[in-house]
């Protein structure tokens, strides 16, 4: 019996371009139909973070834990901490029919590409590297050695942008996320057609 599931959606895209606050944008929206997944890290919450909400905050141990235990999608340790997708929540909202939304780093995004090709992809990219160390150093959470690492991190991970099936610029927040809405719904759209032709098939055997 053919059972529809959910989508799969990837946000991704350099530290500090944005994807954290265009993602707390689409979902003060009332039509966002997406379940955003909470991720696990060992990174100590920021101020006004709460855990459960933000993250699951874990300790090193916890968390190798876990992934000793295949209980997560993907992981990638990125300045000196964990971060990872817990694997049954994402997988029983797919199962149940709605649509999943990672807001992950570049290194989970391609582990996630291998076990989930029919996902959709979408790299939030900076309208420049000079605007985008602007906003690293703008949002003020992070020390000079830290920003700087991720400033270098961050042009390895621009380097990615082919491996995605969408790059959506943030220029604006609001028009970053009318984009990525629109390449969701065009997505939908598709798999539908797809979908009907299918059942279509199956009918005339
Ligand atoms: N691979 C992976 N990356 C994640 C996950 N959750 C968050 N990230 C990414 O980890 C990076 C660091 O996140 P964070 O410390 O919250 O800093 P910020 O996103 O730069 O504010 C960002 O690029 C996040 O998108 C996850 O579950 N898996
Ligand atoms: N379109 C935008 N224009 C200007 N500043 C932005 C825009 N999007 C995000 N920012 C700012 O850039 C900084 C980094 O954004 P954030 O969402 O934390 O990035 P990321 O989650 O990708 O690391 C924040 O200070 C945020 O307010």
């Amino acid at each position: 019996m053919y059972k529809k599931r959910g989508l799969l959606i990837v946000l991704s895209g350099p530290s500090g371009v944005g994807k954290g606050t265009v993602r707390k944008e689409l979902f003060t929206q009332p039509d966002t139909n997406y379940e955003y997944s909470i991720s696990m890290t060992t990174r100590s919450p920021r101020e006004g973070e709460v855990d459960g909400v933000d993250y699951f905050f874990k300790s090193r141990d916890e968390f190798e834990r876990l992934l000793e235990e295949g209980k997560l999608l993907e992981y990638a340790e990125y300045v000196g901490n964990y971060y990872g997708t817990p694997l049954d929540y994402v997988n029983e909202t797919l199962e149940a029919g709605r649509d999943v939304f990672l807001e992950i780093e570049v290194v989970g995004a391609a582990q996630v590409r291998a076990k989930v090709p029919d996902g959709l992809f979408i790299f939030l990219a900076p309208p420049s590297l000079s605007e985008l160390e602007e906003r690293l150093i703008g949002r003020g959470t992070e020390g000079a050695d830290v920003i700087a690492s991720r400033i270098a991190k961050a042009r390895e991970e621009l380097e990615m942008m082919n491996l995605y099936d969408y790059v959506v610029e943030n220029d604006e927040v609001s028009n970053a996320c009318d984009r990525i809405n629109a390449i969701v719904t065009a997505e939908h759209c598709r798999r539908e057609r797809v979908e009907k032709r299918y059942l279509t098939m199956l009918e005339g055997e």
